[in-house]
């Protein structure tokens, strides 16, 4: 089954003949994406319907989907096969809804709970529509969304002060005893308060200094160990890699602390592992006894994350008050919107520089925040992303190519040579929108609410926006399942959600949108140029990869790959392999 998770990517050999998109660019600031409007012709079938402009007016399509539900007095959508007991449930509990519910059998919901998730919501969106109930329980239910407007106005509703309808609901919940106080989680107020404290801390020279000093620096580190694997002819687990380079990043840039993952285990780092890991598990437990809290004591899972908690904290803590006494004893620490101290460049020597009225509780956790989101996301874009480059090999020319051309005899680009890396953004793009990390986006009505098209959410909802659908639908998406990144035209901007109109949201958007942005886009494509200007990847034949979900799209079993040192990267060598 994990197996089939990554069956529907189209074959390389077939991604290598596929057609290209011809669309070119008519307004400068919008990317090509297929013009087409959703449908819904019948209840199991959607059809491609061309718009004639380059945006699209969903609108219509609305009117039409409403005028053709199929929606019996119970609110489920009809159904031609036998529904489940969970679609029965629905049934029960849809009362006078109108928004058709999945025809979700047991065996769906295991599905999903094992981590599929993103296929057994994909069905669905086929068999149901773009927006849909899935029933989990006698009074619990997620109302899927698969389409960019519906996505966009949920979205641009969450914590917004003129428009505060939607709020991060069940991932605040399951993420709390990580998170804390930290503002990935915060709603309202605090929320508010501390996202305007901390966004100028990721200033254009703060992002320019790491790609000198943090994103080149530590790719030539996992470059060294590459190299070492190559001279023996082994194969690495290049997930594991680029999870434990994001996080010697991520260290560096928000602490100015060096996990060293690349090198080392500490108990540290399988601290945060087991942390992140433990949300994953809460989103999917059948049985949240973690809501239980004399319970976590008692439950060796629990037991576990809580001191993988304590343990990261206390480190946190440790190193604010290194930086606190850093700070006091500068003498006049000049502060700006653009402040970098030159020994210090982090995040966190900005916010305590600032000297903004913040508990040292919610600072920790502020930081804390910004290391979970900002880890694995990363790693596991890099990971699929060499993954198609390594299976397309005429994309990966083209990749190694520009890289070549533009960062020269340089080890590492510099901030103006990421500015020209072209297409290995889009080959970084591309694979954001094949694997989208966190495949689904949470939130929950506060409000009563009415989605375009007018589909009612009472409030209390559960709201789950499918990344996932909507970047893989074929009524968004020409040729959806295909690795093209020419289908994002070189020359117009990068995507995102503005200019495809939310078709195109691995960042989210509206005010909860990810800070760390272009930070991540900068980090993938500075270590993806480091590291194929050196090595040719070769997948280890037959290998049952797999793909699962938790916060990002993992691999199930790792993705092992070879490498051999270019001809053209035989000199200058990794740092660490001339000082042998
Ligand atoms: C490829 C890498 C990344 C991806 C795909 C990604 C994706 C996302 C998404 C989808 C959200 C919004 C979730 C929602 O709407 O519920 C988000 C929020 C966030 N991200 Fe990222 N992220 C990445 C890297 C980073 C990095 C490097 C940082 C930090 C430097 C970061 C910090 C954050 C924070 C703090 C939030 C919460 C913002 C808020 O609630 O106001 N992310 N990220």
């Amino acid at each position: 089954m994990l197996q089939a998770g990554l069956m529907h990517q189209t074959p390389a050999s077939q991604q290598l003949h596929s057609p290209q998109h011809t669309c070119g660019l008519r307004h400068p600031e919008r990317v090509p994406v297929r013009h087409t409007t959703l449908t819904r012709q019948h209840p199991r079938k959607s059809r491609l319907r061309a718009a004639s402009e380059d945006e699209v007016d969903f609108s219509a399509s609305y009117e039409e989907g409403k005028r053709r539900k199929l929606i019996d007095s119970g609110g489920a959508g009809k159904s031609l096969t036998s529904p489940g007991w969970l679609t029965e449930l629905g049934r029960l509990w849809g009362g006078k809804s109108d928004v058709p519910v999945a025809d979700a059998k047991p065996d769906d919901i295991k599905d999903l709970l094992g981590g599929a998730l993103f296929r057994a919501l994909y069905k669905w969106m086929e068999e149901t529509g773009p927006v849909y109930l899935l029933p989990t329980g006698p009074a619990s239910s997620f109302l899927v969304i698969s389409d960019p407007e519906a996505a966009k106005h949920v979205l641009r509703a969450s914590d917004n002060p003129n428009n505060p309808i939607y709020n991060k609901g069940l991932v605040a919940e399951v993420s709390k005893f990580l998170f804390g106080e930290g503002f990935a989680v915060a709603g309202g107020e605090q929320w508010r308060s501390r996202r305007k404290a901390v966004n100028p801390s990721l200033h254009r020279a703060y992002l320019q200094t790491m790609i000198d000093r943090v994103f080149g620096p530590s790719a030539l580190h996992l470059a060294d160990k590459l190299q070492v694997a190559s001279e023996a002819g082994e194969a690495l687990d290049l997930e594991a890699c680029f999870s434990q380079l994001t996080l010697d990043v991520i260290g560096k840039a928000l602490f100015n602390y060096d996990f060293d993952a690349l090198n080392t285990s500490s108990p540290l780092i399988q601290a945060v592992y087991t942390a992140l890991k433990e949300t994953e598990s809460r989103a999917t437990d059948v049985v949240p006894l973690w809501k239980v809290p004399f319970l976590a004591p008692l439950i060796p899972r629990q037991r576990k994350a809580l001191d993988s908690v304590a343990l990261i904290r206390r480190t946190t803590e440790e190193l604010i008050a290194k930086c606190k006494e850093m700070v006091d004893a500068e003498e006049q620490a000049r502060f700006g919107d653009e402040y970098i101290n030159e020994a210090d460049p982090s995040i966190l020597r900005f916010l305590i520089a600032s000297r903004e009225e913040v508990s040292s509780v919610q600072l920790r956790d502020d930081l804390l925040s910004m290391l979970v989101a900002g880890h694995e996301t990363t790693g596991s874009a890099l990971t699929w992303t060499l993954y198609l480059l390594a299976s397309n090999p005429d994309k990966m020319a083209k990749a190694v190519e520009e890289v070549e051309r533009v960062v020269g005899g340089k080890q590492q680009p510099s901030m103006q040579d990421y500015t020209q890396l072209r297409y290995l953004t889009r080959c970084v793009c591309e694979s954001m929108r094949l694997y989208p990390h966190p495949p689904v986006l949470l939130r929950r009505a506060s409000i009563p609410d009415t989605l375009p098209g007018g589909y009612g959410v009472p409030v209390g909802q559960d709201v789950m926006i499918s990344v996932y659908n909507i970047h893989h639908s074929p009524a968004v998406w020409d040729n959806p399942e295909a690795f093209e990144p020419e289908r994002f035209g070189l020359e117009g901007p990068t995507p995102t959600e503005q200019n495809t109109n939310f078709r195109y949201i691995p960042f989210s958007g509206g005010p909860r949108k990810c800070v760390g942005d272009q930070f991540a886009m900068m980090e993938a494509v500075v270590s993806l140029a480091v590291v194929v200007k050196k090595f040719d990847f070769s997948l280890v034949p037959d290998q049952d990869i797999g793909m699962t979900t938790g916060a990002t799209i993992h691999t199930t079993n790792g993705l092992y790959m070879k490498m051999q040192q270019r001809q053209s990267a035989a000199s200058p060598q990794p740092a660490a392999i001339l000082a042998r």
